[in-house]
């Protein structure tokens, strides 16, 4: 299996490689040559599986040689080991048709635990197998950054750089980042939003010299094992609906634009989903060019769903890739508009985009509203990001096709706003109650690519 980039002039990698390179040398994000399918067969034999395995399966194909069957088997079992429910993602129906699909029984709270956990075995396995150390930079809008922290802390092998938006973060996700006491990991809190923490990270990829020396690595879903790990949970939660003999839809809380990107892989690979609902805060760009074609950053707002202000939306440039055709020169060229200030997707991609999705978007006052009323409705209290989720899915339900919304973090990483919508504050887990009590370390920075790179070159312990 060869990973080839978005823009088609980067040389093609292992799945190894790809995992520990992060951004194609193209600027491009890598892909698969070609996607591995999935029986009708295969998806049935999925029923009644451990989440662990299903993953296996799913996964196993993607991965190439990179780690042996035994080995890839012992990186799945520990990184799903410290999740706090049996089924890992659990499935709970809110009414007849409509089901919310747990994300956040982590270490973190928060969906990105699914794919940080496993990249951080693989990481682990890989650069004690070579001997190599790395430098990750991550930026987050808060549920990235502590899942990278959690699943990297304390490793010899690597030194870990988060950059988040100041003040733009929940309390909850900036003490995850900032508490742990670590000497390899360094909280970074930059002035800006979060596309200029991500627009900073993609500058250090493409700043070949600064790259190199410090061996550097990303875990955004800039890397393919992170999307990779995703996927998975669209099997799982179809396959316990009736798939592959029934179809079911998904809306996804939507941001970097990697979550709902898995579940397009998930349907390429074979799995039926009939619809894929990106749903969008007032950040809307994403459903703005859905419904326009045009896609032309103007701001961000800040919002109480705020790990999805984003703008300027990284995954979206791999299913513009698909949308064009797999044209690289194609992707690359509304990529350079992109740069100066915005591009029009053409036609016949556009048409493709809206065969792949639907979309809406949900504002602030819809998604307090969904948090108040669904724990109404149902006694269950949602994440502000899930709310603006299961807002949308409602407008698109079919009488005959179940719908899954993701629940991609749990309301205590975001008390105040779920407090204020539904009068119920959300503790933390037992085990993270005295997260208030510990001391912070952070390092506020300016927007400024020197400044961050002369500052990890000074931190790095290699
Ligand atoms: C809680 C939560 N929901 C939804 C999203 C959006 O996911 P994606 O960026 O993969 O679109 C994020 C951030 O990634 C998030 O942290
Ligand atoms: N919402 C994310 C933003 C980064 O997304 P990623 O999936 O590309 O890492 C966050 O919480 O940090």
């Amino acid at each position: 299996m060869k990973y080839i980039s978005t823009r088609g002039r980067a040389p093609s990698l292992s799945f190894e490689e790809a995992m520990l390179t992060g951004l194609a040398r193209d600027g491009g994000l890598y892909l698969p040559e070609s996607i591995p399918q999935m029986s009708a067969e295969d998806i049935r034999a999925l029923h009644g599986v451990s989440y662990e395995e299903a993953a296996f399966r799913v996964m196993r194909p993607f991965i190439g040689d990179a780690f042996t069957d035994d080995e890839f088997h012992e990186i799945i079992a520990r990184a799903y080991a410290g999740f706090g429910h049996a089924a890992r993602a659990p499935l709970k129906q809110l009414d007849a048709g409509h089901f919310l699909l747990e994300l956040f029984h982590g270490p973190t709270l928060a969906f990105k635990d699914f794919a940080m956990q496993l990249i951080g075995q693989m990481f682990e396995f890989s650069l004690k197998r070579s001997g190599n150390r790395v430098s990750i930079v991550g930026a987050t809008s808060g549920d990235t950054g502590s899942a990278a922290i959690e699943a990297f802390r304390g490793l010899d092998a690597v030194d870990v750089f988060i950059l988040y938006p100041h003040g733009r973060v929940s309390e909850v996700q900036r003490r995850q980042m900032t508490t742990p006491g670590e000497s390899n990991v360094h909280a970074l809190a930059i002035d800006g939003h979060f596309d200029d923490a991500q627009a900073r990270v993609k500058d250090m990829f493409n700043d070949f010299e600064f790259r190199d020396g410090v061996r550097l690595a990303g875990v955004n879903s800039i890397n393919w094992a992170r999307v990779l790990a995703q996927v998975v949970y669209y099997f799982t939660s179809a396959v316990s609906l009736g798939a592959p003999d029934r179809k079911v839809s998904f809306t996804v809380p939507t941001g970097n634009f990697g979550d709902i990107f898995a579940g397009y892989i998930a349907r390429r690979m074979g799995l039926p989903i009939d619809t894929l609902v990106v749903a969008t805060n007032q950040n809307d760009i994403l459903h703005r060019c859905l419904s326009s074609g045009d896609y032309r950053p103007d701001g961000v707002i800040p919002s109480i769903s705020p790990s999805m202000d984003i703008q300027v939306s990284s995954n979206f440039e791999r299913a513009l890739y698909y949308a064009y055709g797999q044209d690289g020169g194609a992707v690359a060229q509304v990529m350079d508009e992109l740069r100066a200030g915005g591009f029009s997707v053409s036609q016949g991609a556009l048409q493709a985009l809206r065969e792949a999705f639907e979309s809406g978007r949900c504002d602030e006052d819809a998604t307090r509203a969904a948090i108040r009323q669904t724990w109404d409705r149902t006694g269950e209290l949602l994440c502000p990001h899930s709310a603006v989720g299961l807002h949308v899915a409602e407008d698109h339900r079919s009488a005959d096709v179940p719908m899954i919304t993701l629940a991609t973090a749990h309301p205590a990483k975001f008390p105040a706003a779920v407090e204020e919508a539904s009068g119920i504050h959300p503790p933390l887990p037992e085990r993270m109650a005295d997260l208030y009590e510990r001391d912070e370390r952070v390092t506020r920075i300016a927007n400024d690519l020197g400044a961050i790179e002369t500052l990890i070159k000074e931190r790095i312990t290699h």
